[in-house]
């Protein structure tokens, strides 16, 4: 069975709905990355070395990231000798393939650690202006859709408006908030929050932080007294540490995330405004870099787009309709 058959019969298990969200999502970095590629693949029938210098222009363009194109590149030439491949068009399926490849999780769990019992909680962290507060709204509404009672801790107290930001996802999701006055101290808005959490029967309490990082000493060790008192109270939580990114900040946000990832014990990334870029490409170079898994993304600003990431759907989202008609649905 071919690659692109096998991908797609996996797809079709899954919602239709979810992956149409992930193609209009996707739709700029389809444009510019894989239509690059679909043009390339056109014009050029023989593979030669310029074949591979325009290849590895698109993929580093599309932020791929230098050593991951580098990598593909040379495994492609390997798969052209071993196979004996003289038509450019026989390589298609074999780089979406490795593009898939490149996205496996591996070992690490890409779905959102749940506690069997008891309270689950889950602290976002990420710079100011990455989509933060409007993940966490998005994310309040997809486990309330899947019946679960969720909590908000206004722990940005920090950034003039977060909280009133916060509020207004709360109203709109239909979830409270627990908040102080700004420049409150976060790890005692937590302390409120997981007593509210307790004493109402809450399933998910989802916190917010600041974000500035113009301070980094402060910010980590404002985010390890979080810690403490949430450790205090429940000594397995934070079931999940979520560093949000902007994909639109491209290699910027790979830099961010090897930041935190050394000093917060990152469970996860949640890459937003994928909608917003034709950069999509930076969702392998985190993959190839990081060891930690993207476990969510982001493709609008409404309630519902916010996607569990999903490697298959994602490659699936961005090449059919591009190729043969042997891969189209
Ligand atoms: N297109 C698009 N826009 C998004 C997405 N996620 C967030 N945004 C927008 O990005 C902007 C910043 O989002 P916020 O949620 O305010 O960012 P934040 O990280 O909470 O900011 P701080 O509170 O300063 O840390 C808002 O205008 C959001 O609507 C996304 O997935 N796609």
């Amino acid at each position: 069975m071919s690659f692109f058959k096998k991908l797609k019969d996996s797809i079709s298990q899954k919602a239709e709905a979810v992956t149409n969200k992930f193609k209009d999502g996707l739709s700029k970095t389809r444009n510019a990355f894989v239509e690059g590629i679909e043009d390339l693949f056109s014009r050029r029938k023989k593979i030669d070395e310029e074949f591979y210098e325009e290849l590895e222009e698109i993929l580093i363009g599309a932020d791929v990231g230098v050593n991951t194109v580098m990598k593909l590149i040379d495994e492609l030439r390997v798969e052209v000798r071993k196979q004996k491949i003289e038509e450019a068009a026989a390589l298609q399926p074999i780089l979406s393939e490795k593009l898939v490849a490149l996205l496996q999780p591996g070992e690490v769990k890409t779905t959102l650690n749940i506690a069997e019992s008891g309270l689950t909680v889950i602290l976002f962290v990420g710079v100011n202006g990455v989509g933060k507060t409007t993940t966490i709204g998005k994310m309040a509404h997809m486990l309330k859709q899947e019946g679960k009672k969720v909590l908000l801790a206004a722990g940005d107290t920090f950034r003039a408006g977060a909280i009133e930001q916060l509020e207004v996802w709360g109203q709109r999701v239909g979830v409270d908030v627990i908040k102080q006055q700004s420049g409150a101290d976060p790890a005692a808005v937590m302390f409120d929050a997981l007593q509210a959490a307790k004493t109402r029967n809450v399933d998910v309490l989802l916190c917010d932080t600041a974000g500035r990082l113009q301070n980094k000493t402060n910010l980590m060790e404002e985010l390890n007294k979080i810690y403490r008192v949430i450790r205090r109270e429940i000594p397995e939580a934070p079931h999940e540490v979520l560093l949000v990114l902007d994909a639109t900040t491209g290699q910027n946000a790979l830099s961010q995330a090897k930041l935190f990832s050394d000093k917060t014990g990152l469970t996860g990334l949640v890459l937003t405004k994928l909608d917003g870029t034709a950069k999509g490409g930076i969702v392998i170079a985190i993959r190839q870099e990081m060891d930690i898994p993207v476990k969510f993304v982001g493709l609008g600003e409404k309630m519902d787009d916010l996607q569990p990431f999903d490697s298959e759907q994602f490659v699936h989202a961005l090449f059919t309709g591009l190729m043969t008609n042997e891969n189209e649905d």
